[in-house]
Parts: structure tokens; sequence; C-alpha cells
């Protein structure tokens, strides 16, 4: 990869307060044939936080944590942040990074798979907010990490500690945000999902059980999703005896909305009215080994296909100009 002259941490936003509620899920939504009913679920969940997602101030943490590292490591890039569908808008960061002189960024996205949702469209958003600004730095987004140690180890080192909490005969279970049947990529990304599962296993408990499921499925109801969802899977496991569960959100870079309401509120609901023992293990977050990955992708030698575990072929760099692409 060409040498950079920043680091551009790239996110997908989220309200700050209740009055973004509204404006923030137009943006993640427009176009998308979402239907209100869902629009109106979702906003609930935001309002049960007052508003706020979690993810802006995991960003803020994760760009100090980088910039420390960064110190620690003598990597002299100054790091800036900005997001897809909320303030800081990524125009407005690459306006702020042509006037501070920046020529050519790498992307660190808070996404670690391939698939539209995951990669294409975060390529996209990079090309429609270069265009609105005159003079914006080149930006090369780092490949998809999601087999990187840097990635997989904080889910190990989580893994071990739930299972060590539960009781015997407890099961993993893995869980993504679901996508669209019919989106580009999708089978690239669950088999990705499927080999970081099995990874995870091997390292934190072999030969235990596990499944990968499926979360916050969005769209209209007669639209096909990637399945099992999360909910049925563990009202099924306990119906088939198994007492426990550590479910680990795999798909996931922060423990943003998807996890602390579909997964802490919801799943730990309804595994506290079946009587399953339950523990969410944490996502990478600020995880020291995770703040290190942009360090390490940034210093890759560049044009080598990245090995994901498992037995998916490698993956190149960059993505080909058709990769994920959205057709309809
Ligand atoms: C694969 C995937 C990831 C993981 C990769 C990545 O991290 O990027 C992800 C992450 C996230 N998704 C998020 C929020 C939302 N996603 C929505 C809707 C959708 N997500 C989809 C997919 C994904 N989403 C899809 C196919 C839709 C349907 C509409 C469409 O085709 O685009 C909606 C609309 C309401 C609804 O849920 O229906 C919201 C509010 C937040 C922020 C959370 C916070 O605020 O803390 C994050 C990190
Ligand atoms: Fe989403």
């Amino acid at each position: 990869m060409p040498s950079h002259d920043a680091l551009l941490l790239l996110s997908f936003g989220g309200p700050e307060g209740p009055d973004d509620v509204l404006p923030f899920l137009r943006n993640v939504t427009r176009g998308r044939n979402v239907p209100d009913e869902r629009l109106a679920a979702v906003a609930e969940h935001y309002h049960r936080f007052g508003g706020v997602s979690p993810i802006n101030g995991q960003c803020r943490a994760l760009k100090a944590a980088i910039e420390a590292d960064f110190a620690a490591h003598g990597v002299d890039l100054p790091v800036y942040w900005g997001n897809r569908n909320w303030t800081p808008y990524l125009a407005d960061t690459l306006r702020e990074m042509a006037a501070d002189g920046v020529r050519r960024a790498a992307a660190f996205v808070t996404s670690a798979y391939s698939c539209y949702s995951c990669c294409r469209q975060y390529l996209d958003d990079i090309d429609r907010a270069r265009a609105e600004v005159p003079g914006a730095p080149e930006i090369d987004k780092l490949r998809v990490y999601c087999g990187h140690p840097g990635f997989v180890e904080p889910f190990v080192e989580g893994a071990r500690a739930a299972l060590a909490e539960l009781p015997a005969g407890a099961r993993l279970v893995f869980t993504a945000h679901s996508v669209p049947l019919d989106q580009p990529g999708r089978q690239r990304y669950a088999a990705e999902l499927a080999a970081v599962a099995r990874t995870v296993v091997e390292r934190a408990a072999p030969g235990a059980p596990w499944d990968l499921v499926y979360q916050s499925r969005s769209g209209p109801p007669a639209q096909p999703w990637l399945e099992p969802d999360v909910l049925d899977h563990l009202g099924k496991l306990h119906a088939a005896g198994t007492p426990a569960v550590a479910v680990v959100p795999i798909g996931f870079v922060s423990d943003h909305m998807e996890v602390k309401y579909d997964l802490d509120v919801e799943a730990a609901e309804l595994a506290a009215r079946l009587g399953l023992a339950f523990r969410r293990v944490p996502t990478p977050g600020t995880h020291p080994r995770f703040v290190a990955l942009a360090r390490e992708l940034l210093a890759e030698p560049p044009g080598v296909p990245r090995s994901v575990p498992g037995t998916l072929p490698p993956r190149p760099d960059s993505c080909s100009p058709g990769c994920c692409r959205r057709t309809s």
C-alpha cells in the first residue's frame, strides 16, 4: 500500500440525543425499504438509552487508544474519525483532513467482514463523500480483517472467561447481524463468520458445542434474511435441554446498540425467562490486541493476499471494483 500521511477511523455513526434518533434512522434507511413499524421499534431501543447510541463514545475511545498506541510505537500519523450515518460525517472529516494538508489516508473501518453492508457500502460512502469535497485526500480502505488475531483473540479470551463462569454443558452461540439473502457477498460473509467461530472454539474450548446464528433482522417481514435468529435459537436450545449459553457477538467490533439492546436486553431477558444460564462475551472494543490492529494492518506489505481462518481462499488486499456490489 502506498505510504499514508493519516489514519481515518471510519464508522457507522449513531444518535447522541433523543432529537437525533429519527433523522439518524432516516439516514441509515434512505432508499432501503425498511417498514415504518421496524423504524418505530428501533427508535424505542435508542430511546431506552436516552436517545444516545454507545457507538460514538466507543469510537472516541478507540481513536484515543490508537493515538496512544501510535505514540508508543513511534508511528507519527494523525488519526481522524468520520461516520457514514451521523456526525462527525465523513465528508466533514475529509474537509478537515484536506485543510490540514492530508493527501492520502488509510481507512480503518469498524466492520471486520466482507458483504455489501460490511465492506462495499463503506467504499461507496467514501466515494460519495470524496466527490463532495474539493481536494479530498485519497482513501485506501484497509483490508477485511475478520481473520486477524487482533480481532479474533479478544473473543477467544472473552469466550474462555464466560465458559469458566457457566455450568457444565454450556454452548457457544456465535452471533452476527443478519443481512437479506439477496445481498451481494452474503455467502462470503456467512463463510467468514463460520470460519471465525470455528477458530474461536478451537482456541477457547476445543470440542465445545457451538452454533452460528443471526440477529437484528430488519426489512419487510416477507423478505428472506440469514437465519436462524438468535432468539428463536435460544428457545430451541432450551427446549432441547441446553443448560447454559455463552453468546459471542463475532459480527461486531464494539458493544454498540445491536449488542446492548438486541443481546443484553432482548436475548438476556429471554434467557432469564427460560431459566437458561446466559453470558454475553465482550466485543473487541478497546482491547489492546484490537487497538494494535490498525498499526499492524498499516505495516503489512502490499499486494499479498491474506489468509482467512479455516478453509476459505485468501482474499486480496483491496476489493475489486465489483466486489459485494448491490445491483438492485
Ligand atoms: C451487516 C451489518 C452490520 C455489521 C457491519 C458494520 O458494523 O457495519 C451492521 C452494523 C450496524 N447497524 C447499525 C444500525 C442500524 N442498522 C440498520 C439496518 C440494517 N443493518 C444491516 C446490516 C448491518 N448493520 C442491514 C442489511 C440493514 C437494513 C437496511 C439496509 O439495508 O441498510 C438500522 C435501521 C433500523 C433497523 O435495524 O432496521 C440501524 C439503526 C449500527 C449502529 C448501532 C448503534 O447505533 O449503536 C451498526 C454498527
Ligand atoms: Fe445495521
